[in-house]
């Protein structure tokens, strides 16, 4: 929820989003705070009323201070020279405003995912904190010289400047260079807290306000006649809209479920059994052969995603035509805008297929509905307990739309996908077997071109080499791998290797996002 259109007078912080993909975290963390935070692009700083707001955050940047626009400069003097409001800059912003203060800002001195950050000088800001926290970075430069007058408060492991405060013409200005608003920095939201008490921010937000929001989405869709048709994947998030869409708009919303191939194993049948236990019987379309013909040969994720999302606009269109249709809903959240690049002033990370894959004349034929696009997942699940879909949809594990097309490394091929598949089916038994499935945010294989020399029967066998990949996350922003015990990985090493003739190694993925992602591509 961005609040684009709210204020509350004496509780509202404005968020400058330079385009970090966390900008629009840093307001949903502020919600569970009780503060409303508005977002607004750096490029709009210059016609904002600032004395309206109670606190400014200036968020990350994809981009460098160092070879910036004169936009983003004449920003920061605006908002440090022209309010006498509480400031936080985050990553970005903590350069920005170092820099724009007279200090030095370098690069080559990044850090990406956890890091340890120590407390030089104890401050308010840091409440609640020990003398040594874990914290989320995700940079590649840092403020080599702090500016004149400002105070050191946290120096990371690194050596790297994690903390500055600076008294600014009676205000207090601090800037960080770690992410407090990512869940993996463990007491990030209490340093949020500590900042909105010490700019003596009011909570007036109420934390129930998710599903009226929901609703009214489709609300503004009502007059609108004829059938609907809403995109199902049996996805928490497309489960939830098309719930939503029911309730609100009746009968005449059509689930649609398209397969195109590359969901997992016995997915299709049993999320269509689900769905029809809650009322939502959707109607299947296969389509396999459409989309694995087109995908086969392609090296590129981002055109495999370009095609799919092009080939599910071709049979979404065929629906909508032979059933009427001119409304179209789908389970669009936050984060699929973000990484899409489909900000303002976001870097494009990945195309989610229902956003920058989505063509353009799709969204110039029709009207198209989505009703979750300001929440995060974890919020969706919230609007889901609230309407009562059952647990099963509310607890599983993501799957992105492309599903197993974006778990194949390199060239696509059939005997990849099927090698995917069956190890992803392995992964998730053996978690399942020993009570883990449900503790991880998503578990599933991956393969690539790579070959690994195996002994198979005494035999000579070169196969593949499966990747396994077992993340913990609250929002997939930020992401750990999870830790199992060794015997677990030996058991789905050996199942793996056992059961799939042409797999000769398996491989367990050890990296954070950031600097990784989660899914390989
Ligand atoms: N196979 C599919 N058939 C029909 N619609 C789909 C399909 N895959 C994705 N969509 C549509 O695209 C949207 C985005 O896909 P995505 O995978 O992010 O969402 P989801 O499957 O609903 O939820 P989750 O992220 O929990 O898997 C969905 O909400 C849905 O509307
Ligand atoms: O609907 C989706 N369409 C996509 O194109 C897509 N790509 C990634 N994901 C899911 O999003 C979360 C973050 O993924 P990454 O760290 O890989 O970017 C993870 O939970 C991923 O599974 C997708 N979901
Ligand atoms: N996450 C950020 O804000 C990064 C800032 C800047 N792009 C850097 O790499 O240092
Ligand atoms: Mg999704």
């Amino acid at each position: 929820m961005s609040g684009e259109n709210l204020l509350i007078p004496g509780g509202t912080i404005l968020v400058v989003d330079y385009g970090g993909q966390y900008a629009h975290l840093i307001a949903r963390r502020l919600r569970e705070l009780g503060v409303l935070a508005v977002i607004t692009p750096y490029t709009r700083v210059g016609d904002a009323d600032l004395s309206k707001y109670s606190a400014i955050v200036l968020s990350g940047s994809h981009r460098s201070v160092l070879e910036t626009d004169p936009d983003v400069l004449e920003s920061a003097r605006r908002i440090l020279s022209n309010s006498g409001i509480p400031v936080l800059g985050v990553c970005f912003g903590h350069q920005l405003i170092a820099k724009t203060l007279g200090g030095v800002v370098e690069k080559g001195c990044g850090e990406y995912g956890r890091v340890v950050v120590k407390l030089v000088e104890r401050d308010e800001l840091f409440n609640g904190w020990e003398g040594e926290e874990y914290v989320w970075m995700s940079h590649g430069d840092c403020v080599s010289k702090p500016p004149p007058g400002s105070r050191v408060l946290a120096v990371s492991e690194n050596g790297v400047t994690a903390a500055l405060k600076i008294e600014l013409k009676g205000r207090v200005v601090y800037t960080v260079q770690f992410h407090p608003e990512v869940s993996h920095t463990v007491k990030g939201l209490a340093l949020l807290d500590n900042f909105a008490r010490l700019a003596g921010v009011e909570r007036k937000w109420v934390r129930n306000t998710y599903y009226a929001l929901v609703e009214a989405e489709l609300e503004k869709y009502r007059g609108v006649e004829g059938p609907v048709i809403a995109a199902v994947s049996g996805g928490v998030d497309s489960t939830v809209a098309a719930a939503v869409a029911r309730k609100v708009l009746g009968d005449r919303v059509i689930p649609v479920l398209v397969d195109h191939g590359l969901f997992r194993e016995g997915e299709v049948e049993e999320v269509v059994e689900k769905l029809s236990a809650t009322g939502l019987k959707p109607l299947v379309l296969d389509e396999r052969e459409r989309f694995l013909s087109r995908l086969e040969g392609v090296v590129d994720c981002e055109e495999r995603r370009r095609i799919i999302g092009e080939e599910f606009a071709k049979v979404f269109d065929q629906v909508m035509e032979a059933e009427g249709a001119r409304l179209f809903v789908q389970g669009t959240t936050y984060p699929d805008i973000v990484e899409s690049g489909g900000t303002v002033v976001a870097d494009r990370i990945k195309s989610h297929h229902n956003v920058a894959g989505l063509p353009s004349w799709f969204r110039e034929k029709y009207l198209v509905a989505e009703p979750l696009k300001h929440l995060y997942k974890d919020e969706v699940r919230e609007v889901a307990r609230m309407l009562g879909v059952p647990g099963y949809f509310v607890e599983r594990h993501p799957f992105p739309g492309p599903g197993l097309a974006v778990r194949v490394i390199g060239v696509f091929t059939r005997e990849k996908l099927e090698v995917c598949r069956r190890a992803s089916a392995i992964v998730e038994q053996v978690l399942r077997r020993h009570g883990l499935l449900d503790k991880v945010w998503q578990a599933f294989a991956v393969v690539g071109d790579d070959k690994w020399v195996g002994v198979k029967g005494d035999a000579r066998r070169v196969g593949y080499v499966v990747i396994v990949r077992i993340v913990e996350s609250s929002d997939a922003m930020t992401a750990d791998y999870f830790k199992p015990p060794y015997s677990v990985l030996d058991e789905v090493s050996r199942e793996i290797t056992r059961s799939i003739e042409d797999v000769t190694m398996v491989a367990y993925a050890v990296t954070t996002k950031p600097p990784s992602t989660i899914e390989p591509c």
